[in-house]
């Protein structure tokens, strides 16, 4: 049994392979990963460019599927599920933050972070909002639009939008990708603030170490290997760990 299935995890996937395309011109984004984000912690995925990030974290949360192997959301196989029960359980039980805000502008701040929930039809949690609201320092800006707001505020508006619904796990895809990097910091700093006060959980997919390094594991990719897995990170060390994927000692297959 290994430690991954030793922690509960709030996400994997086991065993995954994902296959673009076919013939000479298939691109084998993921070659058989087998990972678990641990509940109640901030995983960033690491990797070069093109080492199958996005990749994973799109079939982990169930916004693309696998060729082969499965993928989980808590106790849920997603492959088990038809479209429509999908897109509810990602409605439900998943929330996104991607590098484009994806605001609605002709929405206010406090419209667009209970979008999810108005389209669901749930009222939300008056007092999970209020406290999320001031864990994104949004207070004095929910009447206001997207375009009234800096990008790092509106950065902050679509982390409020993807907790807002308590999911049980919240994936973010290069979220600091559109900011300077005071803005991408203090949105960073945030998503681990919120994982660290609500006991949320967040993957997020960076190829930044000063990013990764808000996180408190980071899982590495390398040619849609998962190759290496680092506790505490600091932007330095997984400087360096990336730097050694250039060596035959870091080659999935190759010593270790
Ligand atoms: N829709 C697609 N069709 C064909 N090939 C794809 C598709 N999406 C990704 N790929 C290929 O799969 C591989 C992994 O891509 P992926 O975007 O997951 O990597 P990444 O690590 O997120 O890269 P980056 O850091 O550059 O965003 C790459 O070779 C990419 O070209």
């Amino acid at each position: 049994m290994t430690t991954t299935t030793l922690t509960r995890t709030a996400a994997r996937v086991e065993n995954a392979v994902k296959v673009y395309g076919s013939g000479d011109t298939a691109v084998r984004a993921l070659d058989g990963v087998t990972v678990g984000f641990r509940a109640g912690r901030f995983t960033a995925i690491m990797g070069p460019s093109g080492s199958g990030k996005s990749t994973l974290m799109h079939c982990a949360a169930g916004l693309d599927t696998l060729t082969e192997g499965s993928a989980h959301i808590g106790d849920t196989e997603l492959s088990a599920l038809d479209d429509r029960r999908l897109t509810l359980l990602r409605r439900d039980r998943i929330g996104f933050v991607f590098q484009a805000f994806n605001l609605v502008p002709t929405l206010t701040v406090a419209e667009n972070i209970t979008l999810p929930a108005d389209l669901a039809g749930r009222r939300p949690d008056a007092e999970w909002l209020d406290a999320l609201i001031d864990v994104v320092g949004l207070r004095d800006r929910l009447h206001h639009r997207p375009a009234e707001l800096s990008g790092g505020q509106q950065q902050r508006v679509a982390v409020a939008r993807a907790f807002a619904g308590r999911p049980e796990v919240v994936f973010a895809d290069e979220p600091t990708g559109n900011l300077d990097s005071r803005s991408g910091e203090e949105v960073l700093g945030l998503l681990g603030d919120t994982v660290r006060q609500t006991g949320r959980t967040v993957v997020m997919v960076t190829h930044d170490p000063v990013a990764a390094a808000h996180a408190d594991e980071v899982v590495f990719l390398a040619d849609g290997r998962l190759v290496d897995r680092m506790e505490h990170p600091t932007a330095d060390k997984v400087l360096d760990r990336m730097k050694a994927f250039d060596t035959a000692a870091s080659r999935p297959g190759g010593p270790s």
